[in-house]
């Protein structure tokens, strides 16, 4: 099978058609206030599909910009007496540890609207030249995209005439048609204040939101490119917009495979800051770990929406947990065998074959448009395997392909990233038979002994029908 997904363009789930280099764009966010979990959840989706392609062998080459040209980053701006920079300088510092919490992988390409200006400018006249956009205003001068001299505007969007025509972006009398969006806008007083404003030849002035992620993307990816992503709410009219401004750039469709997410709701509603129900990725780290965290936004398709609640959290939290045990259970018996070179080779064709087919249905829900709830439900049946090959099979190799096997599917998801592995006690061992001794003969004082001179060492014993086992410090507190 080859990957497949929806296809947001042509409105079906598709094969896609990748070279060994895959290009991929994801509009990021607009950095003035700290990000919330809805934002979390399209930066680990497209996360967890770079890492898949990478996991086939691709190259990917990956950029996300920052809007850091915004009203709403304006706005901070003047409350706080502050210029727009200092405020999306902080957002975007702050937005890069959240992801940071979260394993998402920093893109190839950071771009940021202010240090591509000139980039901007020389599309922004293109397009005029081209006989897509106009002026409008004196001194300042605003630019507008006539959306009626692209004749397929809504296809993305599978918008009708009559549905467009009632979307009043922003109404200015000195528009042609009320679907033209802005291109460029002239200075107003706020954006002075914010130092909000470039010189350009309509005058002082800075960006419309659309123009970025048109010349963004192709600028360090070409036209067309691979796969854009971005949340749902940017179908229209941010990627609608966006692919009307490339096209009349490039005159190719710019992009082969749009991607969407759906949004992560709080009883049942978009989680947004206008709608004051956000939550802050990092009070969910604080409390639960980023790999929860992960898990969670993993934990549905990425086309469904996804309903955050403290209970849904405790549960990601114990699934997480017991995924976590089990390779930790596995690591745990690798480096007990290993220590007291007490394995045998009694299994392992078999078994082989077993955890391959784990792999392989792995894949298969993955290539199923990125279905990461079936994923998972394969990596817990897993874990129930795992758990019992521990206690019946002691071939370092069987063992050590089921580790690395377990461990490289969930990395594609970005779970046990940090994970430490179990170290051998080879200088330990005679202390721990002799505790063993000691418990046999009921010493507990002697067994006690023992078990708190290796704890101060950071080594926790456990013991289990098989023998004795141990986490190291780091493991034994949780490392995710
Ligand atoms: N609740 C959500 N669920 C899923 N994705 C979201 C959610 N909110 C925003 N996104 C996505 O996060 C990315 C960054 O978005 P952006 O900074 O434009 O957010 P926003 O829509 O302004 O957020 P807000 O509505 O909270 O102000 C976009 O791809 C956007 O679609
Ligand atoms: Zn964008």
């Amino acid at each position: 099978m080859a990957l497949r997904m929806y296809n947001t363009f042509t409105k079906q789930e598709e094969e896609l058609k990748l070279s060994d280099t895959v290009k991929i764009y994801v509009c990021g966010i607009t950095a003035y206030d700290y990000s919330h979990i809805g934002h979390a959840r399209s930066a680990v989706v497209f996360d967890t599909l770079r890492r898949y392609l990478m996991y086939l062998g691709k190259r990917v080459v990956y950029v996300q910009n920052f809007t850091d040209v915004d009203d709403k980053i304006i706005r901070r701006a003047v409350s706080e007496g502050k210029t727009q920079k200092e405020i999306a300088e902080r957002f975007i510092e702050e937005y890069l540890k959240d992801m940071a919490e979260l394993n998402v992988i920093p893109a190839d390409y950071h771009p940021k609207v202010t240090e591509n200006i000139p980039d901007i400018i020389a599309a922004v006249k293109k397009i005029i030249e081209k006989g897509y956009a106009y002026e409008v205003g004196d001194n300042n001068k605003d630019v507008y995209f006539h959306v009626p001299s692209f004749s397929e505007y809504g296809k993305l969007s599978g918008m009708s005439l009559e549905e467009l025509n009632k979307h009043r972006i922003e109404p200015d009398p000195r528009k042609k048609d009320v679907k033209d969006f802005a291109l460029w806008k002239a200075a107003k007083e706020e954006d002075i204040k914010a130092e909000s404003v470039f010189d350009s030849p309509w005058g002082k002035g800075r960006p419309g939101w659309h123009i970025e992620c048109s010349v963004l993307a192709t600028k360090f990816l070409g036209a067309p490119f691979d796969i854009h992503g971005g949340g749902k709410d940017l179908i229209f009219p941010h990627h609608e917009n966006e692919r009307a401004q490339s096209y009349a750039l490039f005159d190719v469709e710019p992009v082969r495979y749009w991607i969407h997410n759906d949004f992560v709701t709080i009883n049942g509603e978009k989680m947004s800051k206008s709608l004051g129900n956000i939550i802050k990725i990092r009070d969910v780290i604080e409390k639960y770990g980023g790999e929860v965290l992960r898990y969670f936004l993993l934990s549905a398709h990425y086309r469904s929406s996804l309903d955050y609640s403290e209970k849904a959290m405790e549960r990601a939290s114990k699934s997480y947990e017991s995924l976590k045990n089990a390779l930790e259970n596995l690591d745990m018996e690798i480096s007990a065998l290993k220590t007291f070179e007490s394995y045998s080779k009694n299994c392992g064709a078999e078994e082989e074959k077993e955890i391959r087919e784990f792999e392989i249905r792995f894949r298969e829900a993955m290539d199923d448009d990125l279905n990461t709830p079936k994923v998972l439900a394969i990596l817990h049946e897993f874990s129930t395997y795992i758990n019992n090959l521990v206690t019946r099979c002691q071939s370092i190799d069987t063992l050590e392909t089921a580790f690395e096997t377990f461990k490289r599917v969930c990395g594609v998801l970005g779970l046990f990233e940090k994970y430490e592995r179990v170290p051998e006690l080879k200088e330990f061992v005679d202390l721990i038979r002799e505790r063993e001794q000691a418990r046999k003969e009921k010493n507990f004082r002697r067994a006690d002994e023992i078990r708190d001179l290796l704890k101060e060492r950071g080594i926790h014993l456990i013991d289990t029908p098989r023998g004795t086992r141990w986490k190291t410090d780091r493991s034994y507190r949780g490392n995710g």
